[in-house]
Order: C-alpha cells, then sequence, then structure tokens
C-alpha cells in the first residue's frame, strides 16, 4: 500500500472564496494546498464587470498570508446584460480567465443570472471568437423537473446544442454529479471538459438524510444515486484528461446551513486533496491522481503546470473542527469531526 505520494502541485479549478472577514477565514486553506485557483463570481452583488474582478482579485491578494504565491484566476458572472466588448478587454489583459454561466436561479446567489441562454447566443459568439472559456452551473431551473434530473435534462435541452453551435468554445461543465454527464463529456468535441468535486466521489443521496436532515449534505448540484456516484468515481480514474479537479468549496455559517432553509453548498477545501486521495487510493488509482489534480485542468485551460510539488501522506488521524470566522458564525467543514486519512505537505 502507497503511504506517500508526491505530485506537481494541484490547482483547484471551481472555488467560492467569498468576501470580507469570510474570505480571510477560508482563503488559507485552499491557497495552503493549489498552485492556482479558479474563483467563483458569485458575490452579492456578483462579479459582472473586469473593473469588479480586478478589485475582487486585488481583496484576495491582501487576504493572503504572507509569502503566499497563491494565484487567483478570476471569472466574470453573465447576466443577460453582458457586455461581451468588457469581458474580452479583461480577458486580454489577463484581468479575467473565464466566464460563469449561472441559469437564473439555479443555485446559491444565482437570481442575476442568465434567464435563457438564447439572450447571450452574441456574447457567447464572441467569446468563441476571443476564445475566453464559458464554465457552466449545468441544471435547468423549471420547478417542474424533479431535483435529482435537473443536470441530465439541462444536458440535452442546454448543453448538447450549445457545445454543437458554438463549436470553438472551450466549455466547463462545472461540478458534474451524473453518469449522464460522464458519459456527455467523454463523447463531446474537443474542448468540452469538466470538473468533479471530493464530495460528490464520496456519498451518494442517501446520506442527506441519514437517520434525519442533514443540511451538511446539502450542495448543488445535490448528490444523486449511488450508481452516480460510482461512474464519477470510474470517470476520474479512467486516465481520460476531460475530468479534472474543482473542489466547489462553498461555506456558509452553521446558522445558514442549520436552517428550515438552509443554503447549499460545503466548505470542503481543508480537507479536499485529503478526500480526493482516499477515492484513488481506494479505488487503487493513485497513479492517476496527478492528472487529474494538476495536468487535466491546465490543459484544458492552456495553462502550464506548476513548477512545485506537494507530498501525500497516509496518517492514521487527522480530525478536522469548524473554521472560526472573525465576528462571524463558525463554518461546519465537510468531514469534520471524522478521522481523515491523508495530509499534504509542500515537497521540494
Ligand atoms: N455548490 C453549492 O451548493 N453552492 C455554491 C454555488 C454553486 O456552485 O452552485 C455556493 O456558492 O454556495
Ligand atoms: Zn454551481
Ligand atoms: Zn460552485
Amino acid at each position: 500500500m502507497t503511504d506517500t505520494l508526491t505530485i506537481r502541485q494541484p490547482d483547484d479549478w471551481h472555488v467560492h472564496l467569498r468576501d470580507g472577514e469570510m474570505l480571510r477565514a477560508v482563503l488559507p486553506a485552499t491557497a495552503a494546498h493549489f498552485g492556482r485557483a479558479i474563483i467563483m463570481p458569485n458575490l452579492v452583488p456578483p462579479v459582472v464587470t473586469t473593473a469588479q474582478a480586478a478589485a475582487y482579485r486585488e481583496r484576495i491578494l491582501s487576504a493572503l498570508p504572507p509569502g503566499s504565491p497563491f494565484q487567483p484566476l478570476m471569472t466574470l458572472y453573465l447576466t443577460d446584460d453582458t457586455d461581451a466588448d468588457d469581458i474580452i478587454a479583461g480577458h486580454r489583459d489577463g484581468v479575467v480567465t473565464a466566464v460563469k454561466l449561472y441559469p437564473q436561479n439555479a443555485t446559491t446567489n444565482s437570481h442575476f443570472g442568465v434567464s435563457d441562454v438564447a439572450r447571450i447566443h452574441p456574447v457567447l459568439e464572441k467569446l468563441e471568437k476571443a476564445g475566453v472559456p464559458l464554465l457552466i452551473h449545468g441544471e435547468v431551473t423549471d420547478q417542474h423537473v424533479d431535483i435529482f434530473d435537473r443536470e441530465a435534462v439541462f444536458l440535452e435541452t442546454v448543453l448538447d446544442p450549445l457545445v454543437r453551435r458554438f463549436a470553438g468554445l472551450r466549455v466547463t461543465l462545472e461540478h458534474v454529479t451524473t453518469r449522464e454527464g460522464v458519459d456527455f463529456v467523454l463523447a463531446a468535441r474537443e474542448g468540452v471538459g469538466a470538473t468533479v468535486t471530493p464530495h460528490h466521489l464520496m456519498f451518494n443521496r442517501n446520506a442527506i438524510f441519514k437517520g434525519g436532515i442533514r443540511p451538511h449534505y446539502y450542495c448543488l448540484p445535490i448528490a444523486k444515486r449511488e450508481e452516480h456516484r460510482l461512474a464519477l468515481r470510474r470517470a476520474v480514474t479512467s486516465g481520460s484528461s476531460r475530468f479534472f479537479l474543482g473542489t466547489d468549496t462553498a461555506p456558509h455559517g452553521r446558522e445558514a446551513k442549520e436552517s428550515a432553509c438552509g443554503c447549499a453548498g460545503l466548505y470542503v477545501a481543508p480537507v479536499a486533496l485529503a478526500t480526493y486521495a482516499q477515492v484513488f487510493a481506494e479505488e487503487n488509482a493513485l497513479d492517476r491522481l496527478e492528472a487529474f489534480a494538476s495536468l487535466n485542468g491546465p490543459r484544458h485551460y492552456g495553462l502550464p503546470a506548476n513548477d512545485r510539488f506537494v507530498t501525500l501522506r497516509r496518517v492514521s488521524r487527522f480530525v478536522v473542527e469548524d473554521q472560526p470566522v472573525e465576528g462571524g458564525d463558525p463554518v461546519h467543514i465537510y468531514r469534520g469531526g471524522e478521522n481523515v486519512d491523508w495530509t499534504v505537505e509542500p515537497a521540494s
């Protein structure tokens, strides 16, 4: 059994860092493990212009632990009124890495999202020409569609026509959760990839209801049946370069989660790499972890892999507790109170 593994430093291609005190509380966990991260723009109000992305980037950089080489890669939130020229200028100037499509009301802080993808066709055409990647929360928002089917229906009704219509657009299906999503990505044209979270590899929908309602297992897209979790495990360990690491770490204070209408999102950053390592070890595929965590993402985005390395080490016991937030409610960390059996160390 392998007990240590040194790999090129991973990046996290899907992160919510929030702002203010929450940003200061959660950023160190991401910066400790990852070289770069794609920063989601669903702040309140959302990050919709290049100027806002530049200002948010500065707030992130100033909240970093001194000397940290972590690089935030910024995204803009698409709305019905998005100005494509501003995005393209921001991308050209290196401020904006990608844009994010939230179908309106699909998830946390998405009420300014796009009401109908047809409305942004002219914008997507320009992004395609300018080589700006499109990142997608892939769920339909029609309340008549069962919550467990919203990803699969999105693939058929929105994503498939979109990737065909804009055949040169680089597209990431974020946090894929279904067998249909995996099959879609594997069969899609060049330039279509997907992120997979640690938690969707770990539990199925039963976890949300085990002995009572468990808000710390509630995120969107919601966890699906076991067959889907197994399909995700096969996808990430298959050797396909289409799948890459994106934790979807999405912190909310305990009170906001443990509520009559609890927020969607899990704070996974402190245990993300440990959890991926556990999954790959369980699948006897540790030799494929580096490609998933550190090589496939940069390749999808046309960036070099990181120069530094990290070492993952199997330990007998590592328990995480809540993350305090200055002046605010603490954040429950995914797997808090459980034994976690991998740690991450910087390597030379
Ligand atoms: N994943 C989640 O359940 N929540 C995310 C939003 C998102 O990524 O959909 C959040 O911002 O809290
Ligand atoms: Zn999402
Ligand atoms: Zn997210």
